[in-house]
């Protein structure tokens, strides 16, 4: 198959499996009053005014917009710019209208648990963070892994198909961190024989990395506490699971791990990055509904300029984006 079939293949997937989150946000939308509240500015109002209007509470703010983006690039609510003259705000209107009939219910506070950390809606749901669920439930544990190893080596032929596999010319080394079964070191082991490839991650999933997983070395550990040393790091999928704050955690530990840019070293990063990337809408459709699925585990997906924030706090002093795969995208990040 062409490659242009096969990332048609992979989005028609994503798309069956996010379909559920496409009901979901249009029900969260009509339970808040959004259709209602534009309708009674006349039928467009801005993400301020429907913050104004709905009474959202500020922490909510956020979640809002990654909300609404949905509904707009699935052509529930339609956008448009404001004139330069004025403040660049983006003025949303409604498609539909669903009437006021009774007083919104207060909202419920989250985690219940009073003043401990935030729950994720994970969490929530299951009584444990994902990563640890991994550890506790053996199928949840062998269905995620088993997912991430064939979505690796679905991308990596991509990658290398495509020329992004330039990016691992050079390099000596390479550890994969978060790099569950390894399937993408195996990768880029078999492409470049001479680069030696390690894999980083929690015990849970190490101990059950398949025997012939390619020439690979396994690595127990936290990426929260060491990276091993390496050439460069690989980070696919990784960072859009978890906060700014952590994500400056674990890419303050990778730039540790590696030489110095005129020594080669590098993070590679394979993830989306929101309005990069192929604009057709199917994709920023695909870009939008990961980000809103990413909230449900405390993740998020970042345009540029979140990501260039995260890449600036934890030290590094450039990166290049390449947006080579479709709603995915290769960032190349120098110490
Ligand atoms: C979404 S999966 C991505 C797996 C792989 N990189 C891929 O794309 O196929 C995130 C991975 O991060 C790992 N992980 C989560 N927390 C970790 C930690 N503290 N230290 C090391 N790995 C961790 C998980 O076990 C999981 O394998």
């Amino acid at each position: 198959m062409s490659t242009e079939e096969l990332l048609q293949g992979h989005l028609q997937l994503y798309h069956h499996f996010f379909s559920y989150i496409k009901s979901m946000a249009l029900k969260c939308a009509a339970e808040l009053g959004i259709p209602a509240a534009i309708h009674r500015r006349g039928g467009a109002a801005t993400l301020r005014d429907i913050v104004a209007d709905v009474a959202l509470r500020q922490a909510k703010v956020p979640h809002l917009r990654r909300l609404m983006r949905v509904l707009t690039v699935s052509g529930i609510f339609a956008m448009k710019q404001q004139q330069p003259a004025s403040s660049g705000e983006a003025v949303l209107h409604a498609w539909f209208r669903v009437d006021d009939e009774e007083e919104e219910e207060e909202p419920v506070a989250g985690g219940g648990g009073g003043g401990g950390a935030a729950m994720s809606l994970f969490e929530m749901a299951h009584g444990f963070p994902r990563w640890e669920m991994t550890g506790r439930d053996a199928a949840y544990g062998a269905v995620l892994n088993e997912a991430m190893a064939a979505d690796s080596r679905f991308v990596m032929e991509v990658v290398f198909r495509e020329g992004g596999g330039d990016v691992f010319r050079g390099i000596g080394s390479l550890v994969d961190v978060g790099g569950g079964h390894g399937a993408a070191a195996a990768a880029v082991a078999a492409a470049f024989p001479h680069v030696k490839c390690s894999v980083l991650d929690l015990p849970q999933v190490v101990r059950k990395a398949p025997p012939d997983a390619g020439d690979v070395r396994f690595v127990a550990g936290d990426m929260f506490e060491y990276v091993p040393p390496a050439d460069a790091v690989l980070l696919k999928y990784v960072l859009h699971c978890f906060g700014d704050d952590d994500c400056v955690k674990i890419l303050r530990w990778c730039k540790e791990a590696i030489p110095t840019r005129d020594a080669g070293g590098k993070v590679i990063i394979i993830n989306m990055v929101i309005g990069s990337g192929s604009q057709r809408d199917i994709f920023k459709e695909t870009q939008a509904l990961f980000d809103l699925y990413m909230m449900y585990i405390d993740g998020v997906e970042r345009e540029e300029k979140e990501w260039e924030n995260i890449f600036s706090k934890a030290g590094f002093s450039a990166y290049k984006i390449m947006p080579i795969l479709g709603f995915l995208s290769i960032i190349e990040v120098y110490p």
